[in-house]
């Protein structure tokens, strides 16, 4: 996995190298949108911590590598497919990865969608396929899977991908901005609502990170102009997400709910004096 970095901002080491390698032993994580990009970084990170890990999205295609690459680590793997803007699916979901790897401690809400765009060029389709996928996805899968960590009485640990064009707006993101601001209000209310059941809910807010889902969400490369607003000078690679999706998944983070962590090299900070 590319681990670009620069002399003031270097790459993010492999969690292997930050954290004991037992730190997440007798987990089981879910991660959907687990076969690519930054999913993929954050699913075997956690396998080589000590979880069981399954992944989900809609493209088997995906995913089986990604399994293979768990498995490699001598944890168990599950890959099945859904589309989380179907309740049916999700339900399904979460029965499958129960019944193949045991109650789910850790839900990871991973799976995205966006493209940008002129709102005025934007459908009322297109506006639900990356509203579905971000927020109802989110809420269905969270849902899913809370039900059944407080029916299993243990707690348990969801994580939420926001993203940081929630936090002012961001032209052209009007579907996916306003999705993201969504999911963390959603994280805030379960964080709430479900303390009592021991479940935690915070919500992780990525920068501009290079996977070939953010490539496609802009219509190819990123463009390099985009650089002047990044304090670190450079794009976020999936693994500078990981040691906040480690942290929120281990005991490290017991009293912490509700939060929101952005990983993007100071993007939202001004980069002028007044
Ligand atoms: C520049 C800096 C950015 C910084 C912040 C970034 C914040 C967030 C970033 C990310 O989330 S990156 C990860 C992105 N990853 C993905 O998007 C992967 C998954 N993507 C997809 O599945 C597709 O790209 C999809 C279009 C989002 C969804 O696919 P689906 O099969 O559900 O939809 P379609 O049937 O193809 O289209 C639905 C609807 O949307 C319209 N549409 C699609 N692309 C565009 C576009 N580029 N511009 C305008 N409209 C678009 C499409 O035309 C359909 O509408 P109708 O034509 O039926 O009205
Ligand atoms: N990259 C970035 O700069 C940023 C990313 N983020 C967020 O981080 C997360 C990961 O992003 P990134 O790794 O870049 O994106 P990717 O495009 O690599 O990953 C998105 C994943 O979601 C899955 N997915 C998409 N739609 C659905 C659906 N309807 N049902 C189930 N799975 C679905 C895709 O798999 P499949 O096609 O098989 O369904 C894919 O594996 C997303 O939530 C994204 O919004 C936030 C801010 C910036």
């Amino acid at each position: 996995m590319a681990r670009e970095g620069t002399e003031h901002w270097p790459a993010t080491p492999p969690a292997t190298a930050l954290f004991a390698d037992d730190l997440l032993d007798g987990e089981v994580a879910l991660i959907t949108g687990g076969g690519t990009g930054i999913g993929e970084e954050i699913a075997v990170a956690y396998a080589e911590l000590g979880a069981d890990v399954a992944i989900a999205s809609r493209n088997m295609d995906h995913l089986e590598p990604v399994a293979e690459r768990i498995e490699a680590t001598g944890q168990s793997a599950c890959a099945t497919t859904v589309d989380v803007r179907e309740m049916d699916r999700v339900e399904e979901m979460v029965e499958t990865v129960t019944d193949e790897l045991g109650d789910i401690t850790v839900l990871v809400n991973n799976a995205g969608a966006n493209f940008v765009t002129p709102t005025e060029s934007l459908s009322a389709n297109g506006w639900r396929s990356v509203v579905g996928t971000i927020l109802d996805g989110t809420a269905y899968c969270s849902m899913a899977v809370g039900e059944r960590m407080i029916e299993h009485g243990e707690g348990g640990s969801i994580i939420s991908m926001g993203a940081t064009n929630s936090v002012n707006g961001a032209p052209y993101h009007a579907h996916s901005g306003a999705g993201k601001a969504g999911v963390h209000n959603l994280m805030q209310t379960l964080g709430a609502e479900w303390a009592k059941f021991g479940i935690r809910a915070n919500t992780i807010a990525p920068g501009i990170i290079e996977t070939e889902g953010i490539a496609g969400a802009v219509g190819g490369e990123l463009p390099e102009m985009l650089l002047e607003e990044i304090h670190a000078d450079r794009f976020g690679q999936p693994a500078d997400c990981v040691p906040l999706a480690v942290f929120l998944a281990s005991p490290a983070a017991n009293y912490v709910t509700g939060a929101y962590y952005s990983a993007d090299g100071g993007h939202l900070l001004p980069n002028v004096p007044f």
